[in-house]
């Protein structure tokens, strides 16, 4: 079986979208004096699909929504030329040739989603052509069903904030992912306002149910250093993203000096990223995206990593190419989810692109034995909401 042609396509949503209100996650601008909505950098309004034909008709999909433009601009000039002609089963080969042609100005960022997008098409494409799911490639079903918990709360009025998790309390979850809204730049009202929400999610939820806590790299060391202590009464599972991705020494203190796990990793790539978050026990909770990583190829490595470890790795964002490795390791316990709703930050973008993402029941997703490859498809029903890039 032979690569016969690559196909990136930028899926740009035109359709209605969700205006953020207020302060409604704490992100990497707040520092700064901007005065544009901060977080207006990290909405992914738009999504490159990639498409892998081989020389006996088997179509690989995968996706990339870091960058969409740049990535789709990287694997037209790059990446293609790389892996067409070549056979898909030999992809650590193809991985290989990918990531060391763009180690000059590769290694992390856009190119390695790049990459992941392409690796995901091919492994869909080797699932597909032996009639199995990619997870039963990679160790297979670990778990009867996943365990996933609900990833929302924005921060909003808090009423609305506790209306939104009693929604999804009644549908069974048992883990819930909130969002603060202000940092270093909002002062000692700031840290009254995000204590204030963790309190009434908590008032909610009760304490029998798990609560973690994004601050999406809206905070710093030092503001977090002070803010902590006073958040371990609200026992959160994990504390994720309190600084900048390279600020690692900050991740470490913070993991090794307060009382609450640190998570991160979306921000993180290659196996290399991961092993010097491990190394010098930056985070207690590992939590790549398949699709930014390094694909599939890079995301069994590092599940294997964290298995040695013992560090948990649960992938950031839902989305099929991270609930196959979660399905397929013991070293990752649940996976993240975003149920569908009306296009806001944009994880949920996924949803109108493509069909086959499972839905939670009672805060588990089901994983289909029988469904070859990644198990997803081109959804038709909101292409009118989009402009295609080809
Ligand atoms: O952990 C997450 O889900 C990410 O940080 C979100 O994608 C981001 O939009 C902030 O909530
Ligand atoms: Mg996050």
């Amino acid at each position: 079986m032979k690569i016969k042609s690559v196909r990136a396509r930028v899926f740009e949503w035109k359709g209605k979208t969700v205006p953020p209100q207020g302060n409604f996650c704490s992100n990497a601008m707040d520092l700064l004096y901007a005065p544009q909505e901060t977080m207006s950098t990290f909405r992914f309004h738009s999504w490159t699909v990639v498409e892998i034909e081989t020389d006996d008709g088997i179509v690989g999909l995968g996706n990339v929504a870091l960058a969409p433009a740049i990535a789709k601009a990287i694997i037209d000039q790059y990446l293609a030329p790389l892996v067409t002609g070549q056979d898909p089963w030999d992809y650590e080969y193809l991985w290989q040739r990918m990531y060391r042609a763009t180690h000059a100005w590769g290694r992390k960022g856009v190119t390695m989603a790049a990459i992941s997008a392409v690796d995901l098409a091919i492994w869909d494409i080797l699932g597909k052509s032996v009639n199995k799911p990619v997870f039963k490639l990679l160790g297979g079903r670990t778990k009867e069903k996943i365990p996933c918990y609900y990833s929302k709360l924005y921060r909003t009025d808090l009423k609305e904030m506790q209306a939104e998790a009693q929604k999804f309390l009644d549908q069974g979850f048992t883990a819930f992912k909130m969002r603060f809204g202000y940092g270093p730049a909002h002062l000692q009202k700031g840290v009254a306002e995000n204590l204030k929400s963790v309190e009434a999610v908590r008032e909610v939820i009760g304490y029998d149910n798990d609560l973690m806590l994004e601050c999406y790299m809206g905070w710093n060391l030092e503001y977090a250093k002070r803010i902590c202590p006073k958040l371990e009464k609200f026992q959160p599972r994990w504390l994720e993203e309190p600084v900048i991705a390279d600020d690692i020494d900050g991740y470490a203190e913070l993991n090794q000096r307060t009382g609450i796990p640190i998570s991160g990793g979306e921000h993180e790539f290659s196996l290399y990223g991961f092993k010097q978050l491990l190394d010098r026990k930056a985070v207690s909770v590992v939590q790549y995206d398949t699709n930014r990583v390094g694909g599939i190829t890079a995301a069994h490595k590092i599940n294997a990593l964290c298995e040695a470890y013992s560090v948990p790795v649960i992938p950031h964002a839902g989305q099929m190419h991270n609930y196959h490795l979660t399905m397929s390791t013991l070293a990752s316990p649940m996976s993240e989810y975003f149920p569908m709703h009306d296009v806001e930050v944009g994880n949920e973008l996924f949803y109108y692109i493509f069909d086959g993402e499972p839905v939670a029941e009672n805060g588990f997703l089901q994983l289909d034995d029988h469904k070859p490859g990644l198990g997803l498809s081109l959804k038709t029903e909101y292409l009118k909401d989009f402009n295609i890039v080809e």
